[in-house]
C-alpha cells in the first residue's frame, strides 16, 4: 500500500479532500456543543472566561492528542468564544523564520494563531516564536554574515494555539511557554455516539439509536472516523435500503467497507492475520512481518500497529511483534498449545498467555 492510498483508508485518523469539506460543516462552533473532553473543556472554559473577564488577549493553549480528535475544532472554538479573528497554519509549513516573521507581522490584536503539527516547524522558527510568545516581539534579521542586523518588531498581544500529536518531542523551553496544555484523550463509544446522531441531523440522514452504537463502536474512539463511516453507511441505505441507518444496514454496510466490528480494516487484520498464522503468533521482527503483509515496514509500523497495540491485538517486545491472547480470539483461532501451557517461545515468555 502505497502512503496515498494509505491516506485514504476508511479508518485512517487523517483528513482527505472530502473530509475536509465535510468536516468544516460538522464542525461544533462552541464549547457546550462540543461532545466529550470534559476536563480539557472545563479548564479551558475557564482560562477564555477569566480572559474575557480581565479583557485580555487569551493565554497561549497547546493541545495534544491523536488525529482527528478535534484539536483544529476546539481552536475554533477558542477563537469564536474570544470574538476574534482565526489564522490557520501548520509547522512544515514554516520551513524558515521569516515565514513565521510574516505571518506574526500580520496578526492583528487578539487574533488566534493555530499552528498544526508545531512539533515539526524548523528549529531558527521555533526560536523566534519563543520570543514572539513570552515579549510580543520579533527581530528581524536585515542582511548577511557580518553586516546583518537584528531589527526588532513589536507584536500585537495574540494566542497562540499549538496542536500537536506527540507533546512529547517539543523542547521544554516551547513547551513552557503555553499558559494552558490540554490532552485530548480518545473518545467513549457512548460520546461517539453522540458525534454520530449530531452529525446525522446535520447530514439529515435518519439513524437509529442501534445504527448509532454501531458506527461508533467501529470508529476507533475518533470523532473523525466516527463521521466518515457515518457517510460511508448513509450512501449504503441509500442505496441499498430505504435511507434509514438501522443496527443492520450499519452492519452491512461496514462489512462491505471491510471494518470489522472493533474497527480494525484490511490492513489491521491482514497484519493479525500474518502474525498468527505464519509466525505463531510471534515474536517475529518487523521488517519480516512487512515483507509478509506486502506492505513498507512504516505503514505497518505507523499505521496499523498504533491501534493495534492500544486494542491490546499486539505487543512490541524487544524480541519483536507478538500477538495478545486477545488477536487470536479477534481472529477465531486458537493459540498453539504451547503458548498456553507457558513453556514455547514468544508470546508464552512475555507473560501475555495466562497458565
Ligand atoms: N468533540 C467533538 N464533538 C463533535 N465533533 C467533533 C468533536 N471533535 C472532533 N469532531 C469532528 O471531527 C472532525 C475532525 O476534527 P478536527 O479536524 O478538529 O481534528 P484534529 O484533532 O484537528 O485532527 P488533525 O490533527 O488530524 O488535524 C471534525 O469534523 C469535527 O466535526
Amino acid at each position: 500500500m502505497s502512503w496515498d492510498e494509505t491516506a485514504d483508508r476508511l479508518v485512517g485518523a487523517g483528513a482527505d479532500g472530502e473530509d475536509q469539506a465535510v468536516e468544516a460543516a460538522l464542525r461544533p462552533k462552541d464549547l457546550d456543543e462540543f461532545i466529550g473532553q470534559e476536563r480539557v473543556r472545563e479548564q479551558l472554559s475557564l482560562v477564555l472566561r477569566a480572559a474575557r473577564h480581565r479583557g485580555a488577549t487569551a493565554d497561549h493553549v497547546l493541545l495534544s492528542g491523536a488525529p482527528g480528535l478535534g484539536k483544529t475544532t476546539l481552536s475554533m472554538i477558542i477563537a469564536a468564544e474570544m470574538g476574534a479573528p482565526i489564522r490557520i497554519t501548520s509547522g512544515p509549513a514554516i520551513q524558515h523564520a521569516g515565514d513565521l516573521a510574516a505571518i506574526l507581522s500580520s496578526l492583528t490584536e487578539g487574533e488566534v494563531l493555530f499552528l498544526d503539527e508545531i512539533h515539526r516547524m524548523s528549529r531558527p522558527a521555533e526560536e523566534m516564536l519563543y520570543m514572539a510568545m513570552e515579549d510580543f516581539r520579533v527581530d528581524v534579521i536585515v542582511g548577511k554574515g557580518p553586516g546583518a542586523t537584528a531589527i526588532p518588531l513589536e507584536l500585537p498581544p495574540f494566542t497562540l494555539v499549538g496542536a500537536t500529536t506527540r507533546a512529547g518531542l517539543l523542547p521544554p523551553p516551547l513547551r513552557d511557554r503555553f499558559g494552558f496544555t490540554g490532552h485530548m484523550e480518545f473518545y467513549a463509544p457512548h460520546e461517539l455516539e453522540r458525534v454520530v446522531h449530531r452529525s446525522a441531523r446535520l447530514l439529515d440522514v435518519e439513524i437509529e439509536a442501534d445504527g448509532a452504537a454501531e458506527i461508533a463502536g467501529r470508529s476507533r474512539g475518533t470523532p473523525r472516523i466516527a463521521n466518515r463511516l457515518l457517510r460511508r453507511v448513509r450512501d449504503y441505505a441509500q442505496v441499498k435500503a430505504d435511507g434509514v441507518v438501522t443496527r443492520e444496514i450499519a452492519r452491512q454496510a461496514l462489512e462491505v467497507y471491510e471494518v470489522d466490528a472493533r474497527g480494525l480494516d484490511r490492513l489491521d487484520r491482514s497484519v493479525l492475520d500474518a502474525l498468527l498464522r505464519l509466525f505463531g503468533g510471534g515474536p517475529v521482527g518487523l521488517s519480516t512481518l512487512a515483507v509478509a503483509v506486502g506492505e513498507e515496514r512504516e505503514t505497518v509500523e505507523e499505521v496499523a500497529e498504533p491501534f493495534l497495540v492500544r486494542e491490546g491485538l499486539l505487543a512490541r517486545t524487544p524480541r519483536g511483534r507478538v500477538a495478545t491472547p486477545a488477536a487470536w480470539e479477534h481472529l477465531g483461532m486458537t493459540p498453539p498449545a504451547d503458548r498456553g501451557a507457558g513453556q514455547g517461545p514468544g508470546a508464552a515468555q512475555q507473560g501475555l498467555f495466562g497458565a
